[in-house]
């Protein structure tokens, strides 16, 4: 099943409320908490459509490297954007360890999906033009 044919959920059906601490804790203490909670659901749904962009745009390069036999990673590239999230996330506090993670993990999704590009277009009648 592609990423397209999943049924959306509206958004009307998240409980921001949704908790296992209702009932067990201060209500004040419980306010505070939902209210940064706010805040990490409006960078979680950024994130969402930072990595959706982020996707379209290796999907270009996905068809891109296949219409020409172009191999699916670049190591070298690969090197590049990593020392260079690294020095971002220091500068950011943010751990370059996890940085260096959760790009790899990202990559290894697209360099995936590019291999899926390649297979399907090998297997198109006309497959050189
Ligand atoms: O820039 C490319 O060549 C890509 O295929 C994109 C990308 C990435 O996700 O940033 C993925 C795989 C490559 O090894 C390097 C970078």
């Amino acid at each position: 099943m592609s990423i397209e044919d999943q049924t959306t959920i509206p958004s009307e059906q998240f409980d921001p409320h949704a908790s296992s601490l209702n009932g067990s804790v201060d209500p004040a203490v419980l306010d505070e908490l939902f209210a940064i909670r706010g805040s990490i659901d409006n960078f979680d749904a950024t994130l969402v459509y930072l990595l959706a962009e982020r996707f379209k745009a290796t999907q270009r390069v996905g068809y891109l490297k296949a219409r020409h036999q172009l191999p699916a990673s670049d190591p070298n590239r690969e090197k590049a954007q990593i020392e260079r999230l690294r020095r971002l996330a220091i500068e950011a506090h943010l751990d370059p360890v996890f940085a260096e993670k959760f790009l790899n993990f990202i990559i290894s999704e697209v360099i995936h999906h590019h291999q899926v590009i390649s297979e399907e277009h090998a297997q198109e009648p006309d497959a050189r033009a």
